[in-house]
């Protein structure tokens, strides 16, 4: 994609991946120069070997120190041309290297030593059992999955980055569809951990490149895209989201395919895309102006407006808001109620009430991911992505 095309060596300032395997490069290399040698030499190539042990990944901020400091107890100042305004990554590394300005090659190995030291305390400490990687289900990372009274739970589970979808996510959701349509559960449910229901693509998305460039990446997302939304088309129970606070991007799209929206008071429905340099997904483009009215419609997908619970309940997107404060409970309740009913009546309807669109639906998901391949390339996708990455930047 443009975005990518620019950003795939952007990416490595904000995307972890790219970032780990480019910032990691020193840091487990144990060929240390000779320069480097000094009374804490031993402690060095220790505190070197242990980076590469760390249970926890520090994040972009920690490992460019690291990587400045690595080079400073190695090679000294830095000393080699900066890099160009759009080689991001290691304009990045240079900017962290030349930070460190004449400082000592000893005093860069201490705090070398220091960092990865205060790292290993932290990583041990955090690696305690938490009480919710206890209810996940084996084999997902990014989602906590649940089943109980008759209902599978898939809880998105990235609250800090107000779970928004990574590549890996978009595969373990379509996994867990994939096995709660073949479980014993009577119904599933979607909702979020943590403050937002979802905030729709991670657009770091964006910035992991394959070897067959940015054309390879908009392809492979256009199929994932199909795929991961053909699987909400298809899934043969009743759907239920639990939106428990804001929801943004493809997480509002799909909820058109949903045969019921539960809403926070406090959730909002935001479908940013113009503002993006995209176009609408999730079969939106023909599920929102049914649900809703061109009208309607065309305020979110085209100019992103944002919708209130008690508005996209107005509208028709949810099917009940409730307060806050009693949402779990009240929801829940009904859900439990729900889930008693007899299970082959409510498929059978609910393949009746959906069968007729089923084709319909295949076909415009289709368009819209091909579409969507095409925008990824454009240069207006490409701006509005590398706006977000630079402003939440923290490097
Ligand atoms: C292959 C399939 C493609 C499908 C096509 C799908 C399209 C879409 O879904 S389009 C919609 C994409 N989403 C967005 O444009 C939302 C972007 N995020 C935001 O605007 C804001 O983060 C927010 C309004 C959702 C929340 O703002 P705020 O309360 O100020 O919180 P922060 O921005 O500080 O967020 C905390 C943390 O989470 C990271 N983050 C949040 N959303 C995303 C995201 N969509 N992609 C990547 N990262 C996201 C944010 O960067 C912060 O990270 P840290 O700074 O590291 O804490």
């Amino acid at each position: 994609m443009a975005v990518v095309g620019v950003s795939g060596r952007l990416a490595g300032c904000y995307c972890l991946r790219a970032v780990r395997s480019s910032l990691q490069v020193p840091a487990v290399q144990l060929h240390v120069s000779k320069t480097a040698m000094g009374a804490c030499q031993k402690d060095f190539e220790s505190a070197v070997n242990q980076v590469k042990l760390l249970k926890k990944d520090p994040g972009n901020e920690v490992k460019l120190k690291l990587y400045a400091l690595y080079k400073q107890a190695t090679e000294g100042p830095c000393n080699t041309p900066k890099p160009g305004l759009f080689d991001l990554i290691n304009k990045a590394k240079w900017d962290a290297w030349n930070a460190l300005g004449n400082l000592p090659k000893e005093t860069a190995r201490q705090n070398y030593v220091d960092l990865v030291s205060g790292l290993r305390s932290s990583s041990d400490s955090s690696s305690q059992v938490k009480p919710e990687a206890d209810k996940k289900q084996a084999g997902y990372e990014t989602l906590v999955i649940t089943s109980e009274d008759h209902i599978t739970k898939i809880m998105l589970n990235r609250p800090a980055k107000k779970n928004a979808l990574t590549t890996q996510m978009y595969r373990e959701i379509m996994l867990a569809l994939e096995a709660a349509s073949k479980d014993d559960s009577t119904i599933t449910v979607f909702t979020g951990n943590g403050d937002y229901y979802s905030s729709g693509n991670d657009l770091t998305n964006f910035t992991d490149i394959p070897p067959g460039g940015i054309e390879e990446k908009a392809k492979n997302s256009a199929i994932l895209l199909r795929d991961f939304v053909g699987c909400f088309i298809d899934f043969p129970k009743p759907l239920v989201a639990v939106v428990n606070g804001p929801a943004v991007g493809i997480s509002v799209t799909i909820l058109g395919l949903f045969d019921l929206v539960y809403a926070s008071d406090r959730a909002t429905f935001h479908t940013p895309f113009s503002h993006l340099g995209q176009t609408p997904e999730g079969c939106s483009s023909y599920t929102f102006p049914k649900i809703m009215g061109p009208a309607k419609a065309v305020e979110m997908l085209i100019f992103g407006k944002k919708l209130t619970a008690g508005e996209a309940c107005a509208q028709g997107l949810v099917t009940e808001v409730f307060p806050d404060s009693t949402f779990q409970k009240e929801v829940w309740t009904r859900l439990k109620a729900y889930s008693e009913l007899p299970q082959n009546a409510m498929h059978i309807s609910k393949q009746i009430i959906r069968n007729h669109e089923k084709e319909k639906l295949h076909a415009v998901n289709a368009e819209e991911s091909s579409i969507l391949q095409e925008r990824w390339l454009s240069d207006e996708c490409m701006n509005a992505v590398m706006d977000f990455l630079s402003r939440k930047a923290k490097l």
